[in-house]
């Protein structure tokens, strides 16, 4: 397994985050359990924050929360000085309580309720990316009835296949996202938009994919988007002031995976950005991004107990851990390769090819086909890398699995910033009608 961050292996033979032996977290948290090396994902921040300034270009550095939104997280962000970007009133509720600064945040989706959008004009967050038609004419209503202007980017589509799955493919043509530059519905936002006594327009918003090795799709999307701007321009006279790119960077979840430095990334896209704005536009536009799996995926690993497995001679070998597809759905959803290693056992030789198995009741729930391995044993420690992005944020409780918990590691010492679900929690929201009330068969 390759280590990333402050990942090692230690003298003992353990896998060693943030200085933190992992069969001690074990004993401390229990497992399955997520660990987030602290000091990856803020060097991340920063590396981000240091290519935009070397570009010397206004920026903001939105991190996408959907990636993995919890309060520890967002107060992290907003210590490293980025914004935030929400797509739900769960994510901004978490931000707001986190104390994350309003104006920093920025509202995304492609159906936002009246009651998500009535909350972030409350709460006065720094800009709605703008989806759809519908959505802008419940924003107006409702600024103009509170008597408040908003910031407004429009999401438009640039007409760019990024190479990546097809399911976290976004700038297409056909997508549920944006207005569509090509058929003259973007054109068409901007004039309603501009046109608004409450919306604010401060821009455009375009986000192409997401996992992608190569830039030629930004720059084709940068460029899409600067032609549309002059076209803009030029025919309503409507000038922006801030271009967002959305995210999409791609990291290293397997061998053959060959993502780009932060820094070539950010150059790229700025690059581009002076290039294609250079002639004919009035002033380089402010650039938006908004990376969520570059800054928290491959900070996170999941470590997991081993418990029974099942040898079908000539076939192959199932071994199964404490968690799954509850708490790691990519594989299921998008056949998602992932490395792994024995936490316990890192310095033993590889002595056995095995599939790793969830404890969900389906055939589907597979972590990782054709592991090699040292002999395992039931109690041995899994370690799964690059689980920090949509990993504990796309986790559920399918078969009434709790979620497991979450910690920060840094230096030698771990913090508990989630902890694990309790039964408490799994029956929590449910009622049971006065007419079928039975005493609880256990306590
Ligand atoms: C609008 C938008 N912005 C940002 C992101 C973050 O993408 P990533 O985690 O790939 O950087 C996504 C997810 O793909 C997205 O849909
Ligand atoms: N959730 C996806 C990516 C989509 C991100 C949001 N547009 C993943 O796990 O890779």
């Amino acid at each position: 397994m390759y280590l990333h961050g402050t990942s090692k292996i230690n003298s003992s033979g353990h896998l060693e985050i943030g200085g933190c032996d992992t069969v001690d977290l074990k004993q401390t948290y229990g497992t399955p359990l997520y660990i987030m090396d602290e000091a990856l994902i803020r060097q991340r921040c920063r590396e981000y924050m240091d290519a935009f300034r070397a570009s010397g270009l206004t920026f903001q550095v939105a991190y996408a929360s959907k990636a993995f939104c919890v309060k520890a997280m967002c107060r992290l962000v907003d210590d490293e000085g980025l914004s935030l970007d929400v797509v739900s009133e769960g994510e901004l509720y978490t931000a707001l309580q986190a104390g994350f600064p309003a104006e920093r945040i920025h509202f995304h989706g492609n159906n936002k309720t009246p009651e998500e959008l009535e909350m972030a004009i409350s709460a006065q967050i720094g800009c709605f990316v703008v989806d759809n038609f519908i959505e802008m004419q419940m924003l107006q209503a409702l600024a103009e009835e509170k008597n408040v202007s908003v910031n407004i980017l429009l999401r438009v589509t640039p007409g760019v296949e990024a190479h990546t799955h097809e399911y976290i493919s976004t700038g297409q043509t056909d997508s549920k996202f944006g207005f569509d530059i090509g058929n003259g519905s973007a054109f068409e936002a901007v004039k309603q938009a501009s046109g608004s006594r409450n919306l604010k327009l401060l821009g455009l918003h375009s986000h192409i994919g997401s996992q992608i090795f190569e830039v030629d799709g930004f720059q084709l999307a940068v460029s899409r988007v600067a032609d549309f701007s002059l076209e803009v321009k030029r025919e309503l006279d409507v000038t922006f002031k801030v271009i967002n790119l959305g995210g999409g960077f791609g990291i290293r979840y397997m061998e053959g995976d060959t993502p780009l430095a932060v820094a070539e990334y950010v150059k790229a896209i700025t690059d581009a950005v002076k290039k294609f704005f250079a002639e004919g536009y009035p002033q380089l536009p402010e650039i938006w991004v908004e990376p969520g799996r570059s800054i928290v995926g491959d900070a996170g690993t999941t470590l997991y107990t081993v418990g029974t497995s099942k040898d079908i001679p000539g076939v192959r070998k199932y071994v199964a851990v404490d968690g799954g597809m509850t708490d790691n759905p990519r594989p299921a959803l998008y056949e998602s390769k992932y490395e792994a290693m024995l936490a316990n056992r890192g310095l033993d030789r590889v002595e056995e090819t095995v599939s790793i198995a969830g404890k969900c009741c389906e055939s589907g729930d597979m972590l990782i086909w054709d592991l090699e391995l040292p002999k395992v044993n039931s109690g041995d420690l899994l370690a799964v890398s690059c689980t920090g992005a949509y990993n504990y944020a796309m986790a559920s409780n399918y078969n009434r699995i709790r979620r497991p918990a979450v910690v920060f590691v840094q230096d030698g010492h771990s913090d508990l910033v989630v902890r694990r679900e309790s039964f408490e929690d799994i029956t929590a929201c449910d009622l049971v009608p006065e007419r079928i009330v039975k005493q609880p068969s256990f306590k």
